[in-house]
């Protein structure tokens, strides 16, 4: 999917909503305990009641390997699925991946050419050889983790490196790298206080915010200065949409979880455009 396709697709939707399908078999209703494939069973119930409202899915790989072959085939199958029925939608494999160039090439080949995910998250800690095998691809796009939602981002990520965080040399020196059309960035939404220094240094540039919801994030206070031209977020929300209920009626109820955001999203999109 291109950069275009996904932006149009929050123009019409007036979302920038990503929902995390992150499985966890002891939160899920226990009906569906019952059945072949319970994480597919739940993911389809859960994208067939939100992806009007929403531009993206994020499953996070964790909660696939967790179960072995078995919650591979599930992910395979979700993503299968969404490419089906629901092409428009941007997907992203949360792997964080990282590791030298021809390990690097191997992992972008499973997400993007295997399993056909439109993004994977990657790490940048072993710099551009690590990443450049990922923007390799066209049409495919990479996450850089920079600015991460949780308490440990300040151990190294906040650190002063000659004058300058971590996070910052993480974003210049990344938009040197090969290929940096389709390079989006995460940046937590518990970290709402440096998205003006961030949207300097990448202006135009997506930025994939995790920590809405279960994490305490602020939509709006991430909006005060994460948005840009082309709205260039997208804002993920996976425990406070896909756990909203354990009950047979689940998937109505991550969609309540889901409008109440989405409706949050179209109130800032008109009032900008005022
Ligand atoms: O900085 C980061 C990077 C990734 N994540 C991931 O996003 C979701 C958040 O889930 P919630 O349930 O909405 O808290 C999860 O998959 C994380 O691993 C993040 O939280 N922060």
């Amino acid at each position: 999917m291109t950069t275009q396709q996904l932006y149009e697709q929050i123009q019409q939707k007036k979302s920038f909503l990503c929902i995390g399908l992150d499985v966890d078999l002891s939160k899920i209703p226990k009906h569906l305990l019952a059945t072949e494939d319970p994480i597919f069973e739940f993911n389809k119930a859960i994208i067939d009641a939100t992806h009007d409202l929403c531009v993206a899915y994020k499953p996070n790989i964790a909660f696939y390997e967790a179960y072995g072959i078995k919650g591979w085939k599930s992910l395979d199958k979700t993503i299968k699925y969404l490419n089906v029925n629901y092409p428009e939608i941007f997907t992203i494999a949360d792997a964080k991946r990282g590791d030298i160039g021809n390990t690097a090439s191997m992992y972008a080949q499973a997400f993007f050419e295997d399993m056909q995910f439109d993004s994977v998250t990657v790490a940048p800690y072993m710099g551009k050889d690590s990443v450049e095998p990922f923007l390799a691809f066209q049409n495919k796009h990479t996450i850089l983790l920079a600015l991460t939602s949780n308490e440990g981002a300040f151990d190294f990520q906040t650190q002063m490196i000659n004058g300058k965080p971590l996070y910052q040399i993480v974003l210049e020196k990344s938009k040197q790298y090969k290929n940096t059309d389709n390079l989006m960035y995460v940046v937590g939404a518990t970290k709402a206080d440096y998205f003006e220094e961030i949207r300097k240094i990448v202006p135009d540039s997506f930025l994939l915010v995790p920590g809405v919801g279960a994490q305490g994030g602020d939509l709006k206070e991430v909006c005060k200065y994460g948005l840009n031209k082309q709205v260039g977020l997208l804002i993920n929300s996976s425990r406070g949409v896909i756990y909203a209920s354990d009950k047979e009626c689940f998937a109505s109820e991550s969609r309540k979880q889901a409008v109440i955001l989405q409706q949050e999203m179209e109130e800032i999109l008109n009032q900008r455009m005022l």
